[in-house]
């Protein structure tokens, strides 16, 4: 989707992650709304993660490991995220095999994830004090687990594994996070090229307004989202009700916090060069960073 009314020298091409658990962000937002040419694209964490990588896109959701390990090209925008302080419902682990055998044993790994993955490595091999070995696999969990004692799913295809009658003993890492660490775990992040905010700041600006808008007007009343996730993915509006409850879309001081920790494990264990900094899009309004902090 292009807009016309064309005030910078090219479209700002925005990345809008597919999956349910970012529709509070993205719902109402609507590129007709900004007065900046600018493209939609809709995709997977991990497209998205290397689109923006690439500079195929300028800004976009991503999973918050991509950002860590690329900090010095983006900024983030403030207080935007999918978190969770506990369950999260979505990053599950279906374990085929005891979790003592798995955590020596072989693991399947969704390609569809970057954060999630690097927070299952935390946990099988700093928390439990296993070394399992994995491997990358398209996210179908029976195929997964053929040769797998254990598959790492995540966003919608791990709702919809969830719903089926798997018999597999299921963990929630943001679950499993929250009880080793007493932290949030922030999943996504949205992030910006430095250079696209240097070369276009009021466009960049204008979008993430949009981006606030609409996550005010979700959090103002959560029934349109639930009744398109019941529609699209399926389930009862009661699970939706309660999948949404479970997630925050704020990027306030305690899920940066819960970030800055798995940051550090992640260099620790040597999936992360650096403890990347959380450097803010600069120039905003002080009023628009600060809404909806917690
Ligand atoms: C809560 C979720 O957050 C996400 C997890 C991501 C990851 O593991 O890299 C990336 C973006 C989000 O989709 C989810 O996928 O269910």
């Amino acid at each position: 989707m292009t807009n016309n009314n064309e005030r910078n020298a090219r479209p700002i091409k925005l990345g809008r992650i597919s999956y349910a658990n970012s529709w509070p962000v993205f719902h109402h937002f609507d590129p007709a709304d900004i007065p900046y040419a600018m493209e939609l694209h809709s995709d997977l964490p991990a497209t998205l993660n290397r689109k923006l990588r690439s500079g195929d896109i300028d800004m976009a959701a991503i999973s918050s490991y991509a950002y860590g390990v690329s900090s010095d090209s983006y900024y983030v925008l403030p207080n935007l995220s999918v978190s969770a302080f506990g369950k999260v419902q979505s990053i599950l682990l279906f374990l085929k095999s005891p979790l003592e055998q798995a955590i020596n044993g072989k693991i399947a790994l969704t390609t569809t994830s970057a954060t999630s993955v690097n927070l299952l490595k935390i946990i099988m091999e700093k928390f439990y004090g296993g070394k399992p070995t994995y491997e990358d696999a398209e996210p179908a969990l029976e195929q997964m687990l053929e040769n797998a004692d254990a598959a790492l799913l995540i966003g919608d295809h791990a709702i919809r594994a969830s719903w089926t009658n798997h018999g597999y003993r299921v963990l929630d890492l943001g679950e499993v996070w929250n009880v080793w660490t007493g932290h949030w775990m922030t999943f996504a992040l949205w992030a910006v090229h430095k250079d696209t905010a240097h070369r276009y700041p009021e466009a960049v600006h204008s979008i993430y307004e949009g981006l606030l808008r609409s996550k005010a007007k979700s959090y103002s009343d959560m029934g349109p989202i639930v009744a398109k996730a019941t529609n699209q993915i399926g389930g009862d509006s009661g699970y939706w009700e309660r999948y949404f409850a479970c997630l925050r879309h704020d990027f306030g001081p305690v899920q940066q916090a819960g970030l800055r920790l798995y940051f550090r494990y992640a260099k620790e264990l040597g999936l992360m060069e650096n403890e990347p900094s959380l450097l803010e899009l600069p120039g905003l309004p002080v009023t628009d960073t600060l809404t909806n902090r917690r």
